[in-house]
This record gives structure tokens, sequence and C-alpha cells, in this order.
């Protein structure tokens, strides 16, 4: 059996940079860039007023402090002049800066009496709130670089720069399959040997927290049955994800389906708890994945493997996140053990309080979890304070 970073590795090597798709700007949110932005015009397009007061010339400042209002310059319209120095023009935030004024003053600093605004200080310099004409960029600067992840400060900058359509990498296509005849539909009244499928849900919500819009299915443990419905589903579908079926029970089918099927296995066995018949294969450029039926091994492999290599698809690197185990653990398995954590904050450390529960099979407990952290196989016992790497259920940008 490999190591889970020896599974990764090889998970790397089969996954390719996904193609690249132009979508609407409503659609764009939470994809990746695939293409560089540049600016379109200065940013900002013009000496901005960024205080609502009046706009007067500096050098006045050292003659008076009174000045008579010859106008205002509003938001949206085109640039006025100041005729007089002596004078002032009112100013909105988001105007453009009058001719021959360099510097705002704001409304809280003046009484403004009979049409005359009256500095109420002396300390004010030239420049001061405004916003200089390109000093954030200028035209023809990249804003945004190839790899960005759609947030939304970034789609501010779509908005800003006037992209209607953008590239961004495809979204594969993904078809999650429960299997298990002890599994029944969760509007079922379950008999006293059934279950709820809830494996295939969590799968499905995980993926919705990486925005990939996936179906679910039901396949029985009926070999020829699984051959035919997953030769199919391998025509229509970029990739399959399973949950069950891939230990060494008489009905767990799928890793002989697979190589029927014509499927490459590369990963078979990964020496860790939970997760250990954890599998992955490819045929042509179609991946499968095999979560282990346990519900805390079908999660915490899809965050192990699949974000691993949909990290590799959307070519961006893997997050890397340590914390600070809270509780003295011994596990005593050449395993890496992913250990059920509730994390907490104190004095700015991620703490991972670990979460008592009767193993991969409990669904109870594994809902009080917000991740999991990697204890590595070469040790047995982990101390409180000590760092492990840790993953996060809840999507945090990747
Ligand atoms: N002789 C051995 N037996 C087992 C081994 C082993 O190495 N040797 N490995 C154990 C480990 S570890 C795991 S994990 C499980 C994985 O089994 P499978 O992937 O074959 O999964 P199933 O047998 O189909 O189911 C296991 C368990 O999970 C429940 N399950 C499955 N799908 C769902 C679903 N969609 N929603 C809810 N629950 C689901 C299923 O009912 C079973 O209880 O094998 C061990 N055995
Ligand atoms: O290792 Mo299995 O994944 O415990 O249930
Ligand atoms: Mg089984």
């Amino acid at each position: 059996m490999i190591s889970v970073s020896e599974a990764q590795e090889i998970l790397s090597k089969f996954s390719n940079k996904g193609p690249i798709e132009r979508v609407s700007f409503e659609n764009c949110l939470n994809r990746l860039l695939a293409e560089n932005i540049y600016a379109d015009r200065d940013a900002p397009p013009f000496d901005r007023v960024a205080m609502d007061g009046i706009a007067i010339q500096s050098d006045q400042l050292q003659i008076r402090q009174q000045f008579i209002i010859e106008d205002i310059q509003a938001a949206g319209q085109e640039q006025k002049s100041l005729n007089k120095p002596e004078n002032c023009l009112e100013v909105m935030t988001g105007a453009v800066l009058p001719v021959h004024t360099d510097c705002v003053i704001p409304y809280e600093k003046l009484t403004i009496k009979n049409g005359v605004a009256r500095l109420n200080s002396t300390d004010h310099k030239a420049f001061q709130n405004t916003h200089k004409k390109g000093i954030d960029a200028k035209k023809g600067d990249q804003l945004l670089a190839s790899g960005t992840w759609i947030h939304p400060g970034v789609k501010g900058v779509l908005a800003t720069t006037g992209h209607t359509e953008i590239k961004v990498i495809q979204v594969p296509k993904i078809m999650i399959c429960s299997t298990g005849d002890e599994l029944v539909p969760i509007t079922h009244n379950p008999l006293p040997h059934q279950i709820r499928r809830s494996n295939v849900y969590m799968l499905q919500a995980a993926l919705k927290d990486l925005n990939i819009e996936a179906h679910t299915t039901h396949l029985p443990d009926d070999k020829d049955q699984l051959n035919a419905s997953i030769g199919k589903l391998l025509e229509e579908y970029d990739l399959l994800m399973f949950s069950g079926a891939v230990s060494k029970g008489k009905y767990d089918f799928l890793p002989t389906v697979f190589k029927e099927l014509g499927i490459q296995i590369h990963i078979h066995g990964v020496k860790q708890k939970p997760g250990k018949p954890f599998l992955f294969g490819t045929i042509g450029s179609k991946s499968v994945f095999g979560f282990p039926g346990n519900p805390s091994s079908t999660l915490v492999c899809f965050h192990l493997y699949f974000k691993w290599w949909y990290n590799h698809y959307l070519g961006k690197a893997p997050n890397n996140n340590y914390a600070y185990l809270n509780n003295e653990v011994t596990f005593k398995k050449p395993l890496t053990n992913h250990l059920l954590i509730k994390s907490s904050v104190e004095d700015g450390k991620i703490l991972a309080n670990p979460v008592a529960n009767s193993g991969s099979g409990d669904l109870v407990h594994l809902a009080l979890a917000d991740g999991f952290l990697s204890l590595p196989a070469e040790k047995d016992t982990f101390k409180k304070g000590e760092i492990f790497p840790i993953t996060f259920f809840h999507q945090t940008g990747l």
C-alpha cells in the first residue's frame, strides 16, 4: 500500500489542466480566471473628489480662511472650472476635481453661511481628499492574472473594466454514484436492515462548495448492471465519483468492473485511517474516484484526493494549512490518522480539538467536526501543542 503523499503524487500525474470556456459576466463568480485582465483606462480615470465639501486652490490657504462658493461640482457632471482663485466650488465625492483646484476640505471642517465657506481649522494641504488619476493603475496595466479565483472583489474589477464575457476553466461534468443494496432514497422509511443514502448528498454539497453542480444516481450491487451503467456514464461525464463497493466484500464489485471496462487503476489502498480502500483510476481523459463507503472515509478522501486533483485541474497550488493539536492523542497503527477535529482560534493560532467518535461509520459525530488533522504514520503519540496539517470540510477558498 502507498502513503498519502504517494497517492497525491500519483493524482498530480493524472490530472491535466482543464479546458477553457467563456462565460457571461453574471456567471463568473467562484470560477477560475483563464486570462489576464488589463486596465482599459487609468484607475481612477480622473482626479476624483474623495470627500463631500469644497475644492480650493491650496496656495490660497496662506492668504485666506474664507471662500465664496461659485458653483457645485456634482458626481456625474463634466469637469467644471474655478473661475477665481479666491473662491471655491462645492464638490461631491465621486465628482471630477474641478480645473484650478487641488485641495478638498470636507463639510465637517467648514462653516457655510450666506454662500461663503469659512475654514474651522488651518491644517489643510495640497491634494488632500483627492484620488489622483492613474494612481492605482495606468491604462494597459495588468490588473488580474490568469489563475485568479473570481471572488466578489475580483468581480468588481471585471465590471469596472467592462468585461461582459470572461474566460474561465471549464467545470468538469461529474456524476456521483452510490452503491449498496442496503441504501434507500432519503424520502423512504427504511426497513430495519436498510439506511438512507447520505454519502452522495455529502459529496454533492462538498462539490457545491467548490461551485460544481453534480448529479447523483444509485447503482445496485449487481456486477452486470454496474458494468452497463458505468459504461454509459463514462460516455456522458468527465468524472465519476463512487461511494462504497471498493473494499474486500463479496459485493464490492467496483474494482473488478472498472478493470473490465478498461479503466486503469492507479491507486487502490492508501496507508491511512479512515479511507484505506480509496481507489482512483482513469480511462482516456476521464477519471473515477472510488471513495470507501463509510461516511468519514468518503468525506476525508474527497478532501484529500478529489480536491488535490481539482487544484491541478485548475492549475492552482493546493492550500497548506497547519493547526495546533489541542489534546494528546495516541494512535498505534502505521497509518496516517486523519483525526476529526473542531477548530477554534486562540491568540491568533488555529487549535484543533479532537472530536470523539466511534469510527469512520459514525456520521453523527462527523457532523460535529469542521475538518481533520493528518497525524503522520511514523509516530504513535501526538502531544498537545504539536503542529500538523489541517484540512477544513467547509470551503475556505479551496
Ligand atoms: N475484510 C475487510 N473488510 C473491510 C476492510 C478491509 O480492509 N478488509 N476495509 C474496511 C474499511 S476501512 C472501509 S472504509 C469499508 C469500505 O467499504 P466499501 O467502500 O466497500 O463500502 P461498502 O462496503 O459499500 O460500505 C461500507 C459502509 O458504508 C455505508 N455506505 C455506503 N454508501 C453509503 C451512502 N451513500 N450513504 C450512507 N452510507 C453508505 C454502507 O452501508 C456500509 O455500512 O470497508 C471495511 N471493510
Ligand atoms: O478506514 Mo475505513 O475508511 O475506516 O472506514
Ligand atoms: Mg464493502
